[in-house]
């Protein structure tokens, strides 16, 4: 038996001659600093959540109020591994009784996260990673909101529009870029901050009535976790209250001024601006006692406002693209024009999956082929097509026949007035109008198809 003091050294030596190999460092996150609650402590938790479900056995399941998910918590004692930037790390859930007087449920939880650490340095970025991961675990969990504008300031309602990129009906390639540049965009602070831009991008949707902006904007802002500020400019009365209106929005969030080509007549204030540029500047009032100009408004999208607040995406709509000012859609302004089309072949395919849970084989061949052919030249709008389906879901057979007559009825009708003027093709337009319609968009000529600019 060794005496105390050479036991104590041989201790030590062990320790140091093993910390040549292994060192390790270690963090203690509790509960409670004994005064106020650890936020790191709640973070820790959350972003533990997120994997422990395939990671652990034994898990305890709570679900916080105005929560749309169920949080999975670590088990007392029970560890989880993890890498951070390559390092592999470890958390510990420790539940222990506790002493104190401070603790209302008479026990301290904490987590200890060990670190191994080759070149003997402690460093606390997984602690903020993990703040981060957490944060954004909480916004995608908690209700998304949805604001507008009135009385001169922003009212808010919970937002629970259902529509996602798997129940949208536009092409699937199309539909991966998007997200693409969406995760890009969620992901790319460093970059932002790299090339000294402002962490903000803007997105046109543009396109007939019915083809789905506002659902791909719905879709948009479930995707990434966003709230949705939905911008009504007439109600907004000057430049001023323009900028008081979105300086209060928040980072993280999408907002979007639908129908811009008829919110307010931005084309005829830039040029009454630029006959009169000094007291366009001062917010003068033009006819209609109305001041908010095109410039007001860029100012925000791209001038030095748009650098308040950050992570923010601007989407702008409209039915009739060629009305729109060209300084709003010149280069570099709206980063990404989305050309929102009549009903493809592979969109019809995403709405005959969502609405009667039909694939390719299960319509036959020949079924397959008639749509095929018939979709394109009828210029259906997803809107249109989802209205056939709805009325008919009960009966799938009946839903296809029914949508393959509408379609061929349509593609006959283009055919015979030789292509209609978008606004005329709501449902339940009478073929009378439809025709006078057609007669009348001759004038105006036909809306430019192209999306090669997406
Ligand atoms: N691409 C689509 N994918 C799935 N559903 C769609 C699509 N387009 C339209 N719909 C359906 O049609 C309805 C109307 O669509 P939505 O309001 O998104 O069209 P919109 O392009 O915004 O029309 P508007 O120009 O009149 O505002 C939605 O409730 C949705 O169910
Ligand atoms: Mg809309």
């Amino acid at each position: 038996v060794l005496p105390p003091e050479l036991r104590f050294a041989c201790f030590r030596f062990l320790k140091h001659a093993l910390g040549c190999y292994y060192s390790y460092c270690y963090f203690e996150i509790t509960n409670t600093d004994g005064l106020n609650t650890n936020n790191l402590y709640d973070a820790v938790q959350l972003y533990l959540s997120s994997f422990a479900s395939t990671s652990c056995s034994r898990l305890s399941l709570s679900r916080v109020c105005n929560s749309s998910s169920t949080t999975f918590v670590l088990s007392n004692n029970d560890c989880i591994a993890d890498v951070f930037g390559g390092v592999s790390v470890q958390w510990k859930h420790v539940v222990a009784q506790s002493q104190s007087q401070d603790s209302p449920w008479g026990e301290k939880r904490s987590f200890t996260l060990w670190i191994r650490n080759a070149t003997g340095t402690v460093s606390s970025t997984p602690t903020w990673t993990t703040m981060d991961k957490a944060n954004d675990i909480r916004r995608k969990n908690r209700e998304r909101l949805l604001y507008t504008n009135s009385h001169g300031g922003w009212r808010q309602v919970p937002f629970k529009h259902p529509s996602t990129f798997d129940t949208l009906a536009v092409d699937p390639e199309r539909k991966r870029d998007i997200m693409e540049d969406l995760r890009d965009f969620m992901a790319g602070k460093a970059f932002y901050q790299r090339t000294g831009r402002a962490w903000k991008r803007g997105y046109l949707l543009y396109g007939p009535p019915g083809t789905g902006k506002s659902s791909m904007i719905a879709a948009m802002a479930n995707f990434l976790g966003y709230d949705i500020y939905d911008l009504e400019l007439t109600k907004v009365h000057s430049n001023s209250d323009l900028r008081e209106l979105l300086t209060t929005t928040s980072s993280k969030s999408i907002i979007v001024i639908e129908d811009i080509d008829c919110s307010v007549k931005l084309s005829k204030r830039l040029k009454a601006e630029q006959a009169t540029p000094r007291s366009a500047a001062h917010d003068s009032k033009d006819g209609n006692n109305n001041t908010i100009t095109l410039s007001g408004l860029l100012n925000f999208t791209d001038g030095l406002w748009s650098c308040c607040g950050s992570e923010r995406i601007f989407v702008f709509t409209s039915n009739q693209i060629e009305k729109l000012d060209p300084a709003l859609l010149r280069s570099g302004r709206m980063d990404m024009h989305i050309y929102m089309s009549y009903c493809s072949y592979p969109a019809l395919k995403i709405l005959l999956r969502n609405y009667l849970e039909y694939e390719d084989k299960d319509l036959g061949k020949a079924a397959v082929s008639s749509l095929q052919e018939t979709i394109e030249r009828a210029k259906m709008t997803p809107a249109d097509i989802s209205e056939v389906l709805i009325k008919n879901r009960r009966n799938k057979e009946k839903a296809v026949s029914e949508l393959l007559m509408v379609l061929k009825a349509r593609a006959e009708r283009n055919e015979k007035y030789g292509g209609m003027r978008e606004g005329c093709e709501l449902n339940g337009v009478e073929d009378e109008e439809q025709e006078k319609c057609a007669l009348d968009g001759s004038e105006e000529g036909s809306h430019d198809d192209d999306d090669s600019c997406y």
